[in-house]
């Protein structure tokens, strides 16, 4: 395969868990972040926009990272790369923007290399780089991911895509404090007793069921877990209380996205919105959390190269 000499990959964010699929099911949607990558005589990395500032611009920059692993595994010697990033979703706060830099990376960085990595592989490598398959899977192919870890590194990640129902709108909270994935990891048990394992196994089932065959009706029910949003509620004020009450305010469902603080109501039409917002808004004002909410729909696509130059 030819490679390319320049090249600019768009990635959607992603929601993570939808409730009970604790790092199995993961949600593209429509919030999108930038990577564009050349080789150049010296490695220059620009980070455009307010959500990316603060972070390194030098070969520990996580997109330089991933793409040096990449040309790495590809028996390639590591160029020097001019890198230029954006990201209109923010960092820390659940959308899975480690996520999408990664998928990023290495969508680029393939390109630059000639293509010797299918996207089965790039999501091989994005999955065991973020540690688990949900957000990367979902940048990476768009829609519904759902998939599961494999015993080695070096076997494919078994995994099934699918489009989310149409009819399905996202109402994403976004509060202005950050919350780092690690700490939110952190705080979850290592033990569950078995009658929470079988409740989590069987909604998160019924989710993903629910989600393939577009029973929106069973949404409120399947996204209740016992996994882990009730130990990260201490860390994410408001959350415990929009789970409770969203549903009788025109939400189809309600979780926290990914590690959070980010919470996500589904919703179907503008009279259900028009419901939910002066809830949430007084849920919000209530707990004294600071945020943004933004409207968002399911992304189909997952990451693309929207230019390449040879
Ligand atoms: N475009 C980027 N370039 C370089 N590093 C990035 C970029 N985007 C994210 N990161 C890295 O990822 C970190 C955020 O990862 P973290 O897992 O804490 O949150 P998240 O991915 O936004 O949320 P979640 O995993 O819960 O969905 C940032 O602090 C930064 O180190
Ligand atoms: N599944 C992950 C997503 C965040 O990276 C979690 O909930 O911790």
């Amino acid at each position: 395969m030819a490679r390319q000499s320049a090249v600019r990959v768009s990635i959607p964010a992603s929601t993570a868990n939808l409730g009970p699929g604790f790092d199995t099911v993961g949600m593209a949607f429509s919030l999108y972040s930038s990577v564009e990558m050349s080789v150049a005589e010296k490695t220059v990395i620009e980070l455009v926009g307010p959500e990316l500032q603060g972070l390194p611009q030098n070969k520990s920059n996580l997109l330089y990272e991933v793409a040096a692993d990449l040309f790495r595994e590809a028996g390639q010697a590591v160029p020097e790369l001019h890198i230029r990033a954006s990201s209109d979703a923010p960092l820390t706060r659940g959308l899975g923007s480690s996520a999408a830099a990664i998928v990023g990376a290495l969508v680029a960085a393939n390109q630059l290399a000639g293509q010797p990595f299918s996207r089965e592989d790039l999501f091989r490598m994005a999955s065991w780089r973020e540690g688990h398959p949900d957000n990367v899977g979902a940048s990476l192919f768009g829609g519904v991911v759902v998939a599961s870890m494999p015993e080695n590194e070096d076997e494919p990640i078994p995994f099934v895509r699918f489009g989310p129902p149409e009819a399905l709108h996202i109402l994403a909270i976004i509060p202005n404090a950050p919350l780092s994935t690690e700490k939110a990891r952190n705080v979850l048990p290592t033990l569950y007793s078995k009658q929470d394992v079988i409740y989590n196994v069987g909604h998160s089932s019924l989710l993903v069921a629910a989600l393939a065959h577009g029973r929106l009706d069973l949404l409120s029910q399947a996204m209740k877990d016992r996994m882990h949003q009730p130990y990260r509620a201490k860390l994410v004020p408001g959350l415990s209380e929009i789970l409770a009450g969203a549903n009788e305010h025109g939400a189809l469902g309600a979780t926290l996205s990914g590690a959070g603080p980010t919470i996500l109501c589904f919703y179907q039409t503008e009279a259900d919105l028009g419901r939910l917002s002066p809830f949430v808004e007084q849920v919000m004002s209530e707990q004294g959390v600071a945020y943004r909410a933004m409207q968002l729909k399911p992304d189909h696509h997952g990451a693309q190269v929207v230019f390449e130059e040879r």
